[in-house]
């Protein structure tokens, strides 16, 4: 199965990071991508073929990964229109909806994914849809490439894709937001900013892997840390009266609807 990544940004590069670690060989890899400097250090880092020319890439590639910027795409699939003969096309856009990637592409083998930056140490999360017309062997090429970096979840309906995308596709920048916030409570408790970086760190690996390895809901969890009149108890009393919990649950609807938004505008293009 030979891949062809088109944009070797950052998603591609957590994709084919954790691609690499999985097994797959570099060899199978080719990276489209107009940066010479992204190329360059894709070649250095990861040992892929990059080139300039889409033609190039796509040639012998069995499946092709579109990671550009959503703005950039809808250029890019018409190219790709004259070069393609039925490869599985897998988009990782935000917002793009697959019917209108199938129009710009003019082919109907179309698979469109919503995977996450931890897809690079192979602890990734990735929603996925498929339009009707791809084959159930090009199904499983797209879950191969995904589960190999991190868990799956194929979705009946395409607009839970804008859902995904709030939850775990821009979700691990929520999760690092809260690790600086951690850090800088832990540097004005009087920490240096290693020992801070080390408190929070290990204080959300941990409770991430209790939570995962549990049976019980966050919330008991939660309860069992918050000893009655302690100092959870005050802390958790204070995150309640800022609505902590609102504003991150309205944060998240903010990134679905600008998927939407985004899915709008740019498919209204021809
Ligand atoms: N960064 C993230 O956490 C996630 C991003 N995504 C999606 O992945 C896509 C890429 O995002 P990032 O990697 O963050 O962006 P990025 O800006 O890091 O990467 C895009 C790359 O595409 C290259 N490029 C632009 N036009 C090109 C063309 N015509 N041919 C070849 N290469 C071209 C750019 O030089 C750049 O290196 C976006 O559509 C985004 O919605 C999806 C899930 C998570
Ligand atoms: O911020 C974005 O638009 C992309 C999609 C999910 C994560 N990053």
């Amino acid at each position: 199965m030979n891949i062809c990544f088109i944009g070797g940004g950052n998603m591609a590069s957590a994709l084919i990071g954790g691609m690499l670690g999985k097994g797959f060989a570099a060899t199978q890899i080719n990276v489209v991508e107009i940066n010479a400097e992204n190329r360059t250090r894709l070649q250095a880092q990861f040992g892929v073929h990059t080139m300039d020319s889409l033609a190039k890439g796509v040639t012998g590639s069995d499946i092709i990964v579109l990671a550009v910027k959503p703005q950039q795409l809808r250029e890019m699939a018409q190219q790709l229109a004259d070069l393609i003969d039925g490869q599985l096309l897998i988009s990782i856009a935000a917002g793009i909806r697959v019917s209108d990637l199938a129009r710009w592409a003019d082919s109907q083998a179309v698979v469109r994914a919503m995977p996450n930056t931890p897809a690079l140490i192979q602890s990734g999360m990735t929603g996925l849809y498929a339009l009707p017309a791809v084959s159930a062997a090009q199904r499983e090429q797209a879950q191969d490439i995904l589960a190999a970096v991190g868990e799956t979840l194929w979705l009946e309906d395409e607009a839970m894709l804008d859902a995904v995308t709030a939850i775990s596709g821009s979700g691990p920048a929520y999760v690092f937001y809260f690790i600086e916030a951690m850090q800088q409570a832990a540097v004005k408790l009087g920490f240096s900013a290693d020992d801070a970086r080390r408190l929070s760190l290990a204080t959300f690996l941990g409770a991430s892997k209790l939570a995962a390895s549990s049976e019980e809901d966050a919330s008991v969890l939660r309860a069992r840390v918050t000893s009655k009149n302690g100092t959870t108890e005050r802390a958790l009393l204070s995150m309640a009266a800022n609505h902590v919990a609102e504003h991150i649950v309205e944060a998240a609807k903010a990134a679905a609807d600008r998927a939407k938004e985004m899915g709008d505008e740019l498919g209204a293009l021809q």
